[in-house]
């Protein structure tokens, strides 16, 4: 990507105290893109963010924004200076201000008329036109998030920082503002920063995913590489549940009760098998065998709990995400296959 364009974050730590909270991260958003910092509580993804805003002022490294250096040995401009849009779950409208008003709030200093056009031309986008002349405290949480996102925009900021927007609201609206936010953020092309803790929202919003972990980016790519290709078990298990094996290699091959698996890892030794519930499937034909333990039901989807048994290794409990709605029975012998797409495997920690 280009340098002058877009945020470039290069080598940024970060410490509280004695506390490091960032080690060593680098990004780069380029214009238009969507990157989405994803990882569990305390892993430092919302001070990450913040350093971007100008909010914190990161112990080393360097800020660029569209150009600019605007944290580093040279600079430390304010939040204000850095034409950054924020969204964040409790970033409150004004309530003084009616709709209109809180759009036109970040556009002070532009002709009257250029303000309401513009503010008109952002309601619209996110679908609250009607609404110009209601006061914040007559909208739903949806309402209020969609006339943010507008006042956000605005301004046409050189960047966008979301930190967990969407998690103030419940599923249902949830699902809806989320796709709304994603169309209106790639209608205006603007590039956006958003942290999030969420797997599924992450993969839903990003262009790519940074994972975080203790403070560093384990791994940062395109949302479908994350899945198919996870760097370790901790990015392979962050995207949803998934059966654990302990398995020993011999012959190239990690030896599991469902079989063996081939390992590209060097050497003989100890391996650690990682099998997403989705990748194994009910098969006539299939080379493995379990026992059903329980069956559910889970709407589009069935969760089997099976136990597998094998000669010479423990047999294991394992879980079964089924397409399908037909039921095994409790307490039935069923054959089953693995894809291997589904199957990962890691040296042993
Ligand atoms: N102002 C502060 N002073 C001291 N410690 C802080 C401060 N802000 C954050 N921390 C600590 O830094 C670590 C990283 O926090 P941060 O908010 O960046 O993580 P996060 O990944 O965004 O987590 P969460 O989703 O829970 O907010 C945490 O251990 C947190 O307690």
């Amino acid at each position: 990507m280009n340098s002058t364009t877009g945020l470039v974050m290069s080598n940024i730590t970060h410490h509280f105290g004695r506390t490091q909270v960032v080690d060593d991260v680098s990004l780069s958003i380029a214009p238009g893109e969507l990157l989405c910092l994803l990882g569990p509580s305390g892993c430092g993804k919302t001070t990450t963010l913040r350093i971007a805003a100008g909010l914190e002022v990161p112990s080393a490294g360097t800020v660029v924004l569209n150009g600019t250096e605007v944290s580093g040995p040279h600079a430390q401009l304010p939040p204000e200076s850095r034409h950054v849009g924020f969204l964040f779950q409790d970033y409150a409208l004004f309530p003084h201000l009616r709709v209109r008003g809180n759009v036109e709030f970040g556009l002070a200093g532009k002709p009257a008329a250029e303000r309401r056009a513009r503010a008109e031309e952002m309601l619209d986008q996110v679908g609250m036109a009607d609404y110009a002349e209601s006061w914040p405290h007559q909208l739903s949480g949806g309402q209020q998030q969609r006339v943010a996102l507008a006042r956000a925009l605005a301004p046409n900021p050189g960047l966008m920082l979301l930190d967990e927007p969407f998690s103030g609201l419940d599923k249902r609206l949830r699902d809806q503002v989320r796709d709304e936010t994603l169309h209106v953020l790639k209608r205006n092309r603007v590039s956006t920063l958003m942290v999030t803790h969420d797997p599924e929202e992450a993969m839903f919003m990003a262009d790519r995913v940074a994972v975080m972990r203790q403070g560093r980016i384990v791994q940062m790519d395109q949302p479908q590489t994350l899945y198919n290709q996870p760097a370790d078990p901790f990015v392979a298990s962050f995207f949803g549940e998934v059966n654990v094996f302990d398995a020993a290699i011999a012959d190239g091959m990690a030896q599991t009760p469902l079989g063996p698996f081939a390992a590209s890892l060097n050497g003989a030794g100890k391996a650690q098998v990682l099998i997403r519930p989705e990748g194994i499937s009910l098969d006539p034909a299939g080379g493995a065998e379990g026992i059903v333990l329980a069956a559910r039901l889970l709407g589009r989807v069935s969760l089997v709990h099976l136990r597998v048994e094998h000669p010479t290794l423990p047999a294991h409990h394992l879980h079964a995400r089924l397409a399908s709605r037909a039921l095994p029975a409790e307490g039935e012998r069923i054959r089953i296959t693995v894809d291997p797409s589904q199957v990962f495997i890691f040296p042993a920690a």
